[in-house]
């Protein structure tokens, strides 16, 4: 029996269209105890040996439930964490060895939009205040005059009007908000954005607006996107490619449209049985996926297979034991694209590996009151 703890994995892509290239990154996060919080008593093993490629001019989709690393990940893309292993090759270079002017630089060729754009703008600066900041430490702009120009071609960019420039963040809607912090990042004319969560904090109505802005933009201006989201119908709306994490790792990565054409991991199989369908009479006949248990502490994974212990498809003991590497797998349909960390990917799909009855039609569970079992996140069934 092979006991296998690192998870190494073939690029998805490699050459010049890379603009992000994650090697092996890990976050673990010290939990110190004692008086004065000296003792390192184990470790948050927020992202746990991740690789993953974002090609420029794609949007690359990374979704999970919370906790499972995917803003980490984010902030490690970003040079907000320092990975305590692997490298972030971002156009070209490794981030974590530049200094001085070229880390500047490159930081300013990466920009954050975020959730919340309320906490983000800093309620005392004015809209013409908030764009010009980056511009000015950057070397874009001397001052408001000699950028006046450019401030209103971003507000333009973005669907709002000049008179924005003097006003303040709490006069807008939350919409708005959204956009000035949109606005905002693509002052310094960056290479790749980084959306965590770019619309949850939005009322669905606002929400394909800025989907749709952020769609525009990356045309427009050329832009690489890592839009990171818990909601399935968001990241399948702006994605080209889709990573699913779970517990700290890739389980799985397509082109959007074959991830949901063909789910292959367990997991992703959960989490698409969860999205209903808009046909009433398939939507009562739609097989969903129980997954038993919670999601375990990233302080303390499972060996293995990190999906092991809520896996319906669960296999002794390959999958207690060997951590299965996110590969191309040979099933009728999938590109080689389309990746999966699945020791039994293959037999799964093909039904040769059935799974512990622990799937029942939406009707079958409304009768027997089984909906409490379902442990898929809520949040990808409110949100749709
Ligand atoms: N600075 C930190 N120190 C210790 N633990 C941390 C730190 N930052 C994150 N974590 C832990 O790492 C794990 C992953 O967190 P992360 O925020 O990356 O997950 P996420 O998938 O983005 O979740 P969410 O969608 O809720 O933000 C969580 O268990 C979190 O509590």
């Amino acid at each position: 029996m092979t006991v296998s703890e690192t998870a190494t994995t073939e690029p998805s892509t490699t050459g010049d269209d890379v603009l992000v290239d994650v090697r092996g990154v890990k976050v673990h996060f010290p939990i110190k105890k004692g008086v004065i919080f000296d003792k390192v008593v184990g470790y948050v093993y927020a992202v746990d040996g991740v690789d993953l490629q974002i090609r420029r001019g794609e949007t690359y989709g990374l979704v999970g439930e919370s906790g499972c690393g995917k803003s980490t990940l984010g902030r490690a893309i970003l040079n907000l964490e320092t990975p305590t292993e692997g490298s972030v090759v971002f156009d070209g270079e490794d981030i974590a060895s530049l200094s001085g002017e070229r880390l500047r630089r490159k930081r300013k060729d990466i920009q954050m939009v975020f959730q919340d754009p309320m906490g983000s703008l800093d309620p005392r600066q004015s809209v013409e205040s908030l764009l010009i900041e980056g511009m000015k430490a950057h070397g874009l702009a001397k001052d408001e005059r000699s950028a006046a120009k450019r401030l209103r071609e971003l507000l333009s960019a973005v669907g709002l009007p000049a008179a924005a420039l003097k006003k303040y963040p709490h006069e807008f809607s939350g919409g708005q908000r959204q956009r000035i912090g949109i606005a905002r990042a693509l002052s310094v004319d960056p290479k790749l954005i980084v959306a965590d969560e770019p619309v949850s904090a939005l009322d669905v109505s606002v929400q394909a607006q800025v989907i749709n802005l952020l769609e525009d933009l990356q045309e427009e201006f050329g832009l690489t996107y890592l839009v990171v989201a818990h909601d399935l119908a968001v990241v399948r709306h702006i994605s080209d490619r889709i990573g699913v994490m779970y517990l700290g790792a890739l389980v799985e990565e397509a082109e959007a449209d074959d991830l949901y054409a063909q789910p292959l991991h367990p997991y992703t199989r959960a989490l698409m049985s969860a999205v209903p369908v808009p046909d009433p009479l398939v939507e009562d006949r739609r097989e969903r996926i129980l997954l038993k248990g919670d999601l375990p502490s990233p302080a303390n994974p499972p060996k293995g297979c990190r999906f092991h212990t809520r896996c319906p498809w669960r296999q002794e003991t390959r999958c207690d034991t060997e951590r299965p590497q996110l590969r191309v797998v040979e099933v009728a349909g999938a590109p080689e694209s389309h990746r999966v960390a699945c020791h039994w990917a293959e037999q799964i799909e093909s039904g040769e590996i059935q799974a512990h009855e622990v799937t029942a039609t939406l009707t079958e569970q409304t009768a027997s009151g089984g909906e409490d079992d379902f442990v898929g996140p809520a949040s990808v069934t409110e949100a749709l």
